[in-house]
């Protein structure tokens, strides 16, 4: 088992941070674990069964990388505060993980939302300024407790939230890199999150709809022109909200499902488990948005109703209209 790189003289190498992970699912437990194993003091908090078995075995990566890390976890967030707390809990548990940790959010405390959908760093930025927005392309699956699986490289693209510079923001790139994750720096966070919550809010409830692989959508050409349309509307709405993008989404799209083509969607996943999607968080809040500024986003709307009328029949529910709303 590692606990951080050595350097010759035994001693840890490079300058660690104190991180916490909130909410060491998939996507937490993996950073959590490579960030650990570069010489990070990184807790993460979790659930108590995958909490337990890395107390007892530590945690263990398969997929594109194979290695066992010993790292420290909790069920709770402690009360001092770290340097930087990464956000993984999926979108809708993020405001009360967000209260649970607010002791642990310090003057000089950061917080890196590197969760999909939109509102994350809204709810991150009412208990302090120092708020990044992340977005990943990298893929990471909970297999057992104790045990996260890798399942595809990708990038992280980082920034201040909304927009802006800071050193830090540069310093979490440098230590993600040094962790062995593909990391860049945008001065323009909030328009990546929105590329992606696009891309997804066209992607995931049309792939769920049908349950089929991303590449499917490629290769189906009316299905391709409902998910490109999708797309366009989301932009509109984007834009009327004063959304600048550094990639179009309609380019991120393509990319995506080219490069995802033999995925089930996470959304797709989250319905065949019987558990919840982030809909809400994607296009509940893309219908929210375009209200905002007077507009309508009608495919959206229809997407999101059908997606929790989904959500409700896989959980045994007859009644699609569960009353919840988007937050
Ligand atoms: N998995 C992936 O490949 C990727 C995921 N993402 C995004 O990252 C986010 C997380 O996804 P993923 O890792 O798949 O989700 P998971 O459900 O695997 O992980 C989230 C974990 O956080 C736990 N949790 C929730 N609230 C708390 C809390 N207050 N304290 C401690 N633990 C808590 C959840 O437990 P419980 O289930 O009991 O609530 C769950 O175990 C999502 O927004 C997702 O869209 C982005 C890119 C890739
Ligand atoms: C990129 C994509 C669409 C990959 O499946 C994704 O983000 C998801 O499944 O939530």
């Amino acid at each position: 088992m590692t606990k951080g790189i050595k350097d010759p003289r035994g001693k840890l190498s490079g300058i660690a941070m104190k991180i916490y992970v909130l909410g060491a699912g998939a996507i937490g437990s993996l950073f959590g674990a490579l960030l650990a194993r570069a010489g990070n003091d990184v807790l993460l908090v979790g659930r108590r069964p995958h909490v337990e078995a890395i107390q007892r075995d530590g945690l263990k990566v398969i997929g594109v990388e194979e290695f066992t890390v010993d790292i420290d976890a909790a069920v709770e967030i402690p009360e001092e505060p770290p340097d930087l707390i990464v956000l993984a809990t999926k979108s809708y548990s993020t405001a009360e993980a967000l209260e649970a940790a607010k002791k642990a959010i310090g003057e000089r405390t950061w917080i890196m939302s590197i969760q999909n959908g939109l509102g994350n760093e809204e709810k991150a930025l009412k208990y302090t300024k120092n708020v990044i927005g992340a977005v990943t392309t990298n893929g990471a699956m909970l297999e057992a407790p104790g045990r996260v699986k890798w399942t595809g490289k990708g990038i992280t693209v980082l920034g201040l939230y909304p927009r802006g510079r800071h050193p830090f923001v540069e310093e979490v790139k440098e230590e993600m890199r040094r962790a062995g994750l593909e990391a860049f720096v945008t001065e323009n966070a909030a328009g990546w999150k929105w590329a992606k919550a696009i891309v997804n809010s066209a992607v995931n409830p049309i792939g769920a709809l049908l349950e089929v692989k991303n590449g499917y959508l490629l290769e189906n050409e009316s299905l391709l022109s409902i998910v490109m349309e999708v797309v366009k509307e989301g932009c509109r709405v984007a834009l009327q909200n004063g959304i600048e993008f550094e990639v179009p989404p309609m380019e991120l799209l393509f990319q995506t499902l080219e490069r995802t083509r033999e995925n089930y969607n996470s959304m797709l996943q989250d319905i065949w488990r019987g558990k919840r999607t982030e809909v809400d968080y994607i296009n509940g809040k893309i219908v929210e948005y375009a209200g905002a500024v007077g507009l309508e986003a009608p495919m959206n709307e229809l997407l999101w109703a059908l997606i929790r009328g989904k959500e409700a029949l896989a959980a045994g529910g007859k009644n699609a209209d569960t009353g919840r709303k988007g937050g």
